[in-house]
């Protein structure tokens, strides 16, 4: 694992044809973490959620090398080797928090973690498997939906804001994690506003979209759909 890395090779992240931010040029390897700065719409989320394999590359591509997939074969895709948490929980809100971590360990398959007693246990959560999870606090939920990152091993974390609803005793502790990971040759792509003990990790800083490209978005008529059910 210590010679894989992931590589941005003049990637242009963005909604259908359009641009968002980039081109980005930038390597991490193993057991170093890369943090994504930027203002309010700057595409910190449309680029991780670009590298998580969720929107497709406007221009340019992400390389990977020495990264090895679940079924032990060099990973042809960043999302086959990578976790993934967006600003969604991606837990359902009826069924408890373990059958919902049970399932994410089945869905994302490879390399066994922890068991999901022990993945709660990590975030500060131990002897609550089995409420459901919409019975959690905001904190409480990012907690639960972090403990993901557990229950499966994968080499690549990429994270949004992962901390944003936490107090400081569980920033701290999540520090932990991401330094565990980083030490044991894993690689974290972050976009955070808190320090998240990642002083010495690289940093991508996105600046602001000037008005005219603003206006020149183009509405993705899916995610439009998905709002409106919503509401
Ligand atoms: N579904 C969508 N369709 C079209 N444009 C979108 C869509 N989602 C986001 N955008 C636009 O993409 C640009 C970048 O948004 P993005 O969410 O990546 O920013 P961000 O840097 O993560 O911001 P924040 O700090 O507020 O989370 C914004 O101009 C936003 O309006």
């Amino acid at each position: 694992m210590t010679s894989s890395q992931v590589a941005l090779d003049a990637l242009i992240v963005g909604r259908a044809e359009t641009a968002v931010a980039g081109p980005f040029e930038i390597a991490v390897k193993a057991g170093e973490a890369l943090v994504v700065t930027g203002p309010n719409g700057a595409g910190k989320s449309t680029l991780l959620r670009t590298l998580a394999g969720l929107l497709r590359p406007v221009g340019g591509a992400i390389r990977l090398n020495g990264l090895i997939a679940a079924d032990g074969e060099p990973a042809a895709r960043l999302a086959d080797v990578a976790h993934y948490v967006g600003h969604r929980h991606g837990m359902k809100p009826q069924i408890t928090i373990a059958d919902n971590l049970t399932f994410w360990a089945r869905y994302l398959g490879g390399a066994p973690g922890l068991r999901p007693s022990a993945a709660l246990a990590a975030v500060g959560l131990a002897g609550i498997d089995d409420v459901p999870f919409g019975y959690l606090s905001a904190g409480q939920q990012r907690r639960a939906s972090l403990a993901r990152l557990a229950v499966v091993r994968r080499t690549v974390w990429i994270l949004d804001e992962p901390t944003a609803a936490l107090d400081l005793a569980s920033q701290e502790r999540f520090a932990g994690m991401v330094a565990d990971h980083l030490r044991t040759g894993g690689i974290a792509i972050a976009a955070t506003h808190h320090p998240l003990g990642l002083d010495q990790a690289e940093t991508l800083h996105i600046p602001a979209r000037d008005a005219a490209s603003e206006a020149a978005m183009t509405i993705d008529e899916a995610d439009l759909a998905t709002a409106e059910g919503w509401l």
